[in-house]
């Protein structure tokens, strides 16, 4: 009859058993190569039996591709795939960490410091359960997400793709697994791998471990911490993870006192694969056995041994792969990698493949490409919106709270100044259709926090925009006004380019805040990756929100400015006074923050 491994019917472990002792060497170490869509042309997958594609940072089929686009792109690497001697189905991955956001017109929700001071683990989950539909929408059903590093140094790049300083709040959001990959059944076997459906995806805990604990946060650094403050900090999002069946996990760029994480055999292999019985694959980051030399890439042989030798077992190579098959072939040969290692690599990512129903449906659902961008999904945005933001101040000393505003002006007119107002790229960040991200409006489709001022306020209210206005403006205007709205922060980043010593709010925020502030009442939004010096400013605001990097639901700031809703709020982490403070967390011995960790005002709705 029918090979066994292709039998549904037949138990998980004798499917793997049954396609493993057919596997060449070859057929093995392809399923153990990723490589970038750009090179994976149908003969390639067949020729060199490569298990899984991915799309890097802003890689896609075309710009503003529409996901029926996507879905051929996919289906036609997935026929080259299947093609192959035992039709071994590939797996696609990409990042959705804040949405789908390589794709156009897909939502984008607030990145995850924002999704942290929600304090909301049902939402979060629900969000990852939207991202799940929208990224199928695509034929795609793989992400590179969600990242749960303990980000302890908000100068570090990443900062934004954290939930929190604090490990517990964390491991509550880890609640997104669950969303993305759907809930392990009430029988499954906790730690197990787990994708519930086809509406649902494999996820990848990221990156282990220590990515966010890097000294004075400079990316892809060095990560001091003893065993204990490691287990302390660090480690504990990884327990929610493995239980709740995350089916990869990523290995981080950075070093654990000086051993790089990618060679790290003792944390991949002896801690999370033997002591935490991790059973899905372990992932390397994108030429991540490239970067164990320096210069990178300077000894390959070195990286492929180290790099699996470590417990790796799908490289994410993307490009070199014919370099990285003939040295991991050589390594296995001369004796260097036992084979046993090499099973053990294949087995956890053929248990992924076959858990999550791959070899039945290889192929995309054309039904689902409606999911992307859908308005029950942008809403559940906004709602997100509305609750990560997080008021710092609301009303001067001895006078009454400025929010919620008014829907009406007294005057007729309110002012909306700075450049983020009117900036969809901006109010997104980084991980947006590109990797860095973009500023302007015309990146997807979404709603800038002006836009939503405008709907919210009386038809009658004049909104005046002013995305830079100088003293003499204010001067001129400064009767004509009830109040004013500044949004100021920071241009999109990514990574590396997100490293920052000093933390100050890029000009002409700072401008903009004394010209428009010291002539009118005003709220200040800010939108940034991090909390950002804003002490200088503190008294001549008369109210300051947090918007951290809302997305394309810009309405959802309007909502709680506007007192449609009460804000909720609380800080995902420490607002330091100023970068020299740094690092500073909760619980630190000295802890001299504006704003603790926990803090956020509340107003009530209308
Ligand atoms: O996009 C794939 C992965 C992503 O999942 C990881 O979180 C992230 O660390 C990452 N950096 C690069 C990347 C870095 C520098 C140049 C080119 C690509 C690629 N990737």
């Amino acid at each position: 009859g029918a090979a066994k491994y292709k039998d549904p019917k037949q138990p998980l472990n004798t499917r793997i058993n049954d396609l493993l002792r057919r596997m060449t060497l070859a057929e093995k170490i392809g399923q153990m190569s990723q490589i970038e869509r750009e090179n994976a042309t149908a003969d390639v997958m067949r020729n060199y039996f490569i298990g899984s594609v991915l799309s890097g940072g802003g890689s896609v089929p075309s710009p503003n591709a529409a996901p029926a686009e996507w879905v051929r792109m996919v289906n036609e690497i997935q026929r080259g795939a299947l093609s192959s001697r035992l039709g071994i189905p590939m797996l696609y991955g990409i990042d959705a960490v804040h949405g789908h956001n390589n794709v156009y017109r897909a939502t984008i929700f607030p990145h995850n410091i924002g999704l942290g001071c929600t304090r909301d683990p049902e939402l979060v989950q629900k969000i990852g359960a939207a991202v799940a539909l929208e990224v199928r929408a695509t034929g795609i059903p793989y992400v590179f997400a969600p990242c749960i590093a303990v980000c302890r140094d908000p100068r570090w790049g990443r900062c934004y793709e954290s939930f929190s300083e604090d490990p517990k709040l964390v491991q509550q959001m880890t609640s997104i697994i669950s969303g993305f990959q759907g809930e392990i059944p009430a029988n499954g076997r906790l730690g197990a791998p787990s994708v519930s459906g086809q509406r649902n995806v494999a996820a990848c805990a990221k990156h282990y471990v220590g990515d966010g604990g890097t000294t004075n946060g400079i990316n892809e650094n060095n990560t001091v911490a003893t065993f204990h403050e490691l287990l302390s900090i660090h480690m504990p999002p990884y327990y929610n993870a493995v239980i709740r069946g995350v089916s990869t996990v990523m290995v981080s760029f950075s070093s654990l006192n000086g051993v790089k994480m990618h060679a790290n055999r003792p944390f991949v292999t002896d801690f999370l694969k033997t002591k935490l019985r991790f059973r899905g694959f372990v992932i390397s980051d994108y030429e991540g056995i490239d970067r164990l030399t320096t210069p990178q890439h300077a000894d390959y042989v070195l990286s492929v041994k180290l790099g699996i030798l470590a417990g790796i077992d799908m490289v994410m190579i993307p490009y070199r792969y014919t370099e990285f098959i003939d040295d991991l072939t050589l390594l296995v040969q001369n004796g260097t990698i036992p084979m046993s290692r090499i099973d053990d690599a294949v087995r956890r990512i053929l248990r992924v493949k076959f858990t999550m129903g791959l070899f039945e449906h290889p192929y995309a659902d054309p039904s689902l490409t409606g999911e992307l961008g859908k308005q029950e999904h942008r809403d559940l945005a906004r709602e997100a919106v509305r609750k990560s933001l997080v008021l710092l101040k609301n009303g001067k000393p001895g006078e009454k709270p400025l929010l919620p505003l008014p829907k009406k002006a007294y005057g007729g007119s309110i002012l909306v100044a700075g450049s983020h107002a009117d900036d969809l790229g901006s109010q997104c960040g980084g991980w947006t259709i590109t990797w860095q991200g973009l500023t302007g409006n015309n990146l997807t489709a979404g709603t800038t926090m002006l836009d939503g001022i405008k709907r919210a306020v009386e038809p009658a209210i004049d909104v005046v925009y002013a995305k830079n206005p100088d003293a003499g403006f204010m001067q001129q205007n400064k009767v004509r006004f009830d109040y004013a709205i500044v949004v100021v922060g920071e241009p999109p980043y990514a990574e590396t380019f997100g490293d920052n010593l000093n933390l100050t709010i890029p000009a002409p925020g700072p401008d903009v805040i004394w010209n428009v502030c010291g002539s009118i009442k005003c709220v200040v939004v800010l939108v940034s990756g991090r909390p950002l010096v804003v002490e200088p400013y503190i008294g001549i605001v008369d109210a300051l929100v947090a918007a951290w990097l809302p997305g394309t639901e810009g309405q959802g700031v309007a909502d709680v400015l506007f007192g449609d809703y009460g804000f909720t709020g609380k800080l995902s982490r420490t607002w330091f006074r100023s970068a020299e403070q740094l690092p500073m967390n909760a619980g630190d011995a000295h802890y001299d923050p504006l704003f603790p960790f926990g803090f956020g005002l509340e107003t009530q709705p209308w």
